[in-house]
């Protein structure tokens, strides 16, 4: 049995210019003890998915299962199954780190949760917060909260929506520890990140959403393989000739060229040179998540799921 089924999910927003469909028809199932990426830009239905998976927000039609049990005919069974990190930084500002997540225990019906509560702070750098107020913490720490809050009820399949947008490398690096042997030990993660890198190191099995469907569903190191091997990168002040700027990508100096081979790489290079662009900073990369997510992103390759 799949730890989160996703069938045929669709979700439509009545707006002010009509209606606006958010998902349309999207499944996929992830197995457990897998680490799961969910990617897609801005506004592609990532948060409306994971509302629906999380009870918040009701499918307009579809389905959505957790280790069997039906997100919304069979809420209770399926939430004790989730642990969801929340986006947004929400929490109570009376109790202290300790007190909140005792509180969370007592909200899934768990008394004397001490010692998972004591090996959550220590996993996640929290274990000189027990006793200090919410309102005192950092945006930092106020999200390790979170993150113990979501796993205090040790869930199999824990959620994380963005968890690392605008925190430091320290609380990423604590955080992906932690998830990391939480996931060893058994624990199926879905994740969705902005942070390609991230994905491309954690996750086992990654679904592309755009514009509310799936545009690619596959293991990691298949989707890598999609991308053109390499690339010729540098760094120039000098705007590109159009047919070498048609291929390139461009961030700020650094432009990156696809180059399948040496031949191909001394060939641009001879370009360069006729057209006297100056470059400095050369160097061949192996193509990365990032390249195949923007090519897909762009539509130059085929939709395949
Ligand atoms: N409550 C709502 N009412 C109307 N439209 C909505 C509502 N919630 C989301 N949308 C729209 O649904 C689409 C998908 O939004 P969603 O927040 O799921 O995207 P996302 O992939 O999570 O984006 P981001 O990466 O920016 O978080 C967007 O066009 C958004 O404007």
């Amino acid at each position: 049995m799949p730890a989160v089924s996703f069938q045929n999910v669709s979700k439509t927003f009545a707006t002010a210019r009509g209606e606006l469909h958010a998902l349309k028809g999207v499944s996929f199932d992830i197995e457990p003890g897998e680490f799961f990426g969910l990617l897609g830009p801005n506004g592609a239905g990532k948060t409306t998915l994971i509302s629906i998976l999380a009870g918040l927000s009701r499918a307009s039609s579809g389905r959505v299962l957790v280790h069997g049990a039906d997100v919304q005919s069979d809420f209770a069974q399926a939430r004790r199954s989730l642990g969801v990190v929340p986006q947004e930084l929400v929490f109570d500002p009376f109790f202290n780190v300790r007190e909140a997540l005792r509180f969370q225990s007592g909200y899934f019906g768990i008394q004397r949760n001490d010692d998972w509560i004591d090996e959550l702070l220590a996993g996640l750098g929290l274990a000189d917060k027990a006793n200090a107020n919410m309102r005192q913490l950092s945006g930092g720490m106020k999200r390790r909260v979170l993150v113990a809050q979501a796993l205090v009820h040790k869930p199999p399949v824990i959620v994380l929506d963005e968890p690392t947008a605008g925190v430091d490398v320290e609380l990423r690096q604590t955080l992906w520890a932690f998830v990391s042997r939480l996931n060893k030990q058994g624990s199926t993660v879905l994740l969705t990140t902005h942070y390609l890198e991230e994905a491309e190191a954690l996750c086992h099995r990654i679904a592309m959403l755009k514009l509310g469907q799936v545009v690619a569903l596959d293991k990691t190191s298949e989707l890598l393989k999609r991308a053109v091997a390499t690339q010729l990168c540098f760094k120039t002040d000098q705007a590109l000739p159009p047919a070498l700027a048609a291929q390139a990508r461009v961030t700020g100096r650094v432009v990156r060229l696809p180059a399948q081979d040496a031949v191909a790489v001394e060939r641009l290079l001879a370009q360069l040179r006729e057209q006297g662009i100056a470059i400095e900073d050369i160097e061949i990369r192996k193509a990365d998540l990032e390249d195949v997510f923007l090519d897909l992103m762009s539509g130059h390759q085929e939709a395949s799921a």
